[in-house]
């Protein structure tokens, strides 16, 4: 029997434990009560095999599940990323591909190129280091992710302020009404 390690990620609300209650019980559960970090195990046989899968569902709500990136990454044979379509800042989330042991010239597997053109194809930023050896490169690196973190973080908190003062407008119509034109 072998088993199987899968972790959902996604930003809040994007629907990670909907997708996983859909593949485990064919159906959809429109809210979750949950606050923590579940671990979901299933039995399954595919192509003739039989399976212990694991699914580790973060609930970004909780404290603990800041430790997604220190476990699950480690634990994870495979992970599934989820998105919400219907909100443009989920697809924006900068990801850094950073190839790390550039002074290991001897023993290179990767080139350059290779790595560029993965990041470019996952919309994800680029640069080779050296821990080992420099401290300019990967300083400039988190800068930038820092900066852009920033002004995503930003935008988010427009939003939510555009969107709470709507709701507050429509709340002041729906309890006072709206005017009307005299004629
Ligand atoms: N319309 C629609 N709503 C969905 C879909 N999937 C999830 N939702 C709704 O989106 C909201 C968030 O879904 P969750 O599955 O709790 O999202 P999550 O990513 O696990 O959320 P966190 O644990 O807070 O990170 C809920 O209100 C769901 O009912 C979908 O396919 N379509």
């Amino acid at each position: 029997m072998n088993d199987i390690k899968l972790a959902l990620l996604g930003s809040e609300g994007a629907g990670k434990s909907a997708v996983l209650v859909r593949f485990l019980t064919r159906r959809f559960i429109g809210e979750y009560a949950s606050n923590a970090n579940s671990l979901y195990r299933k039995r399954l046989s595919i192509d003739g095999r039989q399976l212990n899968l694991e699914v580790f569902d973060p609930c970004s709500q909780s404290a603990e599940s800041r430790c997604i990136l220190e476990e699950p990454v480690d634990w994870a044979d495979g992970f599934i990323v989820v998105y919400n379509i219907s909100d443009r800042l989920d697809v924006g989330v900068p990801i850094y591909l950073v190839g790390n042991k550039q002074d290991l010239c001897h023993a290179r597997q990767v080139c350059e190129e290779e790595g560029r053109a993965l990041a470019q194809e996952n919309r994800c930023l680029f640069q080779e280091v050296s821990a080992a050896e420099n401290y300019q490169e990967i300083a400039s690196l988190f800068t930038t992710l820092i900066r852009l973190v920033m002004e995503q973080l930003k935008h988010r908190a427009d939003r939510r302020r555009y969107s709470g003062s709507k709701s507050m407008a429509k709340l002041i119509n729906n309890v006072f009404g709206k005017r009307r034109k005299s004629v």
